[in-house]
């Protein structure tokens, strides 16, 4: 079974092939040139049954040496020219197919990027990296070869037949003979060979996941000693593929038979035709030589018919594959109007409390703090959000149903629930990693869905409780989340207690990530921390951020982001009291609602749910609530 989710309705390959035309037009001045000198040198190659002929007829007949070196000179002129001209086209190709490839390889990436969570999440990372590389390798080889020479050996069989036919026409219909089963062979061939290409590309990108899970998952296969059934499911994968590239080279080998054995029956016909009217002398032996040769330099033209479709085929597939991801909606922009069941200015039903007490202490906000945004200040809300996954089987309700929130200005609001109550999907909505369903988040009263994501994203900063760093230093791993310099980046160190980094061999510029120094779990969590404080944003989403670490680190972050927080609105989704007392006030999300607000301790005493997740009794988690 392929793995690749939307996979379109199949069509021609040429109607495929055809949606390269624009990163193969800004080069197709050198692929004109270089298909025409292919055409030359090959059509040159045809000139040299003629001078073998005008050989054997001439200056051999007539006892000549002089006659035969110059013959010799010619046909050794044309060799190279032949050869020379071959090379030209090669030069002629070679740097700007490279390019086509690079640009499309660069728009594949440019186009990973801007696409929705929603579709990383459908589509396994394998297929989207097998697009990125064999098939754009299999494009760019199509380019270079099959495309000249699909055009070149047609013009070359089409030229070597009429010189065959004005040589001797009942000899060049002999030869023609096999032309009509040839043709019906390659179209049943193209039509099979397109459904085993499809396969074969869909189950590298199968494979390429599987290996891809097995090395980021090494230390939960060791762990748990999966080796052997790991092993196997890859064994079953390349198994497969094996037996769909056996398939191929099966259909392969049936059109070679075809394509090589029926044009030798009619060359072995025409030889000994040719030899009996020679014998006859109704015909001359240097035409006989001519014709034979002219039908041997065919033979590799014809021949090479089965591996260029073959070809062909696989780059239609790899473009189709390719385009599948490309057609793929990007992330919308900002939109005007919103799908609000809601108005504009709706108050939330379970907003509680005044503005005063958080406002108080808001001190030097920094750039998008609430001191720099003024009167139009009013924090982030949701307002009758509701949310379900674009995957979700139909008829399930939504993870999230009807939230009205109202986080204010400079306050920091924990959102505590059970496992799986979608504490994670609501803060992914607020830099809008997915789209609410219904209703609206407005940032200081401006709809998210109306501003760049740009904009929303230099305002709203994330850290998750799955820290990920990028095989880049510390402080190009930190300064990502904004900041300009040394000042913010040690101010964003300090806060995230990451004053470890100074340790390291080559300090704030050592390599960490996949590429670099392994760090631990905590530690990585320190520096996502940092990367979400360091541009000081107005608005602060963190999901779990202190999960890892021990007590006295935990209280030491916590001491620092206390400060950190009193300019910044914040969403912090948290599961432990540390994390909570560190919010202004506290939401519980159950059953896909808020069904509280207020302090830590009000909620102690109103809510038993709540006093059961904070209590750290498992009954209390109301585990797969719906
Ligand atoms: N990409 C997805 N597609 C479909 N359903 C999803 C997806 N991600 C999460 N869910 C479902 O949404 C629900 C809420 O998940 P979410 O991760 O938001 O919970 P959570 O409260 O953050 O859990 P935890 O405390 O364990 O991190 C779960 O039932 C989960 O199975």
């Amino acid at each position: 079974m392929s793995t690749t989710p939307d996979a379109p309705e199949p069509r021609s390959a040429v109607r495929s092939l055809l949606r390269l035309w624009p990163y193969v037009r800004p080069v197709r001045a050198r692929l004109f040139t270089a298909a025409f000198i292919a055409i030359v040198a090959s059509c040159i190659g045809l000139v040299i049954p003629l001078v073998l002929k005008w050989m054997v007829d001439g200056p051999v007949a007539d006892r000549d040496p002089a006659g035969v070196w110059l013959g010799a000179l010619y046909l050794l002129l044309l060799g190279l020219a032949e050869a020379l001209l071959f090379g030209l086209r090669r030069w002629l190709v070679a740097r700007p197919l490279s390019r086509v490839e690079a640009e499309m390889r660069a728009d594949l990436y440019r186009h990973l990027q801007r696409l929705p969570i929603a579709f990383h999440d459908r589509w396994p990372s394998g297929q989207l990296l097998s697009r990125a590389t064999t098939d754009l390798m299999l494009l760019r080889m199509f380019l270079a070869f099959p495309l000249t020479f699909l055009l070149v050996n047609g013009v070359t069989i089409v030229v070597g037949v009429v010189i065959m036919l004005v040589q001797d026409w009942t000899l060049g219909l002999v030869v023609l003979v096999p032309a009509v089963p040839v043709l019906l062979t390659c179209v049943v061939f193209e039509k099979k060979y397109s459904g085993a290409a499809r396969r074969a590309q869909d189950q590298v990108g199968d494979l390429t996941t599987v290996v891809e899970e097995s090395v980021l998952g090494i230390r939960i296969i060791k762990g748990f000693g999966r080796h052997r059934s790991q092993a196997r499911a890859f064994r079953e994968l390349s198994g497969k593929l094996r037996g769909t590239e056996l398939h191929k080279a099966r259909l392969l080998a049936t059109i070679l038979g075809v394509i090589v054995t029926l044009p030798e029956l009619a060359i072995g016909a025409a030889l000994v035709l040719g030899a009996v009217r020679v014998a006859d002398g109704s015909l001359s032996a240097g035409t006989l030589v001519a014709f034979l040769s002219t039908a041997l330099a065919l033979r590799w033209p014809v021949d090479s018919i089965g591996f260029l479709l073959a070809m062909s085929q696989e780059a239609a597939t790899a473009t189709e594959r390719y385009f599948e991801v490309m057609d793929a909606e990007p992330e919308s922009g900002t939109k005007s109007g919103t799908k609000s069941g809601t108005e504009s200015g709706t108050r939330s039903g379970t907003e509680s409390g005044t503005r005063s007490g958080t406002e108080s202490r808001k001190g030097g906000a920094g750039s998008g703090g609430p001191a720099a945004r003024g009167a139009s200040a009013d924090g982030l809300r949701f307002e009758n959000v509701s949310f379900r996954y674009p995957d979700a089987p139909a008829g399930s309700p939504p993870v999230l149903d009807r939230i009205d929130l109202h986080i204010r200005p400079g306050e920091s609001l924990a959102l505590v629930g059970a496992t799986g109550s979608g504490k994670t999907t609501l803060t992914a909505l607020v830099p809008r990693l997915h789209e609410v369903t219904l209703g609206r988040i407005t940032l200081d009263g401006a709809d998210i869905t109306g501003m760049s994501r740009r904009e929303l994203r230099s305002r709203v900063a994330v850290a998750f409780e799955e820290p990920t760093l990028f095989s880049a230093s510390v402080e190009e791993n930190v300064l990502m989340g904004g900041g300009d310099g040394t000042e913010d980046l040690e101010r964003a160190l300090g806060v995230a207690q990451a004053g470890f980094v100074h340790a390291l061999p080559q300090g704030v510029h050592t390599q960490v990530g996949e590429q670099g120094l392994s760090l631990s779990g905590g530690q990585r969590q320190r520096l996502a921390l940092a990367r979400a404080v360091v541009g000081r944003p107005g608005f602060l989403v963190l999901d779990d951020p202190l999960s890892a670490l021990d007590v006295h680190t935990e209280a030491a972050v916590e001491a620092a982001l206390r400060r950190v927080l009193a300019d910044t609105t914040a969403l912090i989704v948290a599961h432990r009291p540390s994390t909570v007392l560190l919010a202004d006030r506290v939401a519980l999300l159950s059953g896909g609602r808020i069904t509280a607000v207020g302090t830590h301790h009000e909620l102690l005493r109103t809510s038993p749910e709540y006093a059961h997740l904070m209590s750290g009794d498992p009954a209390g988690e109301q585990e797969d609530q719906r």
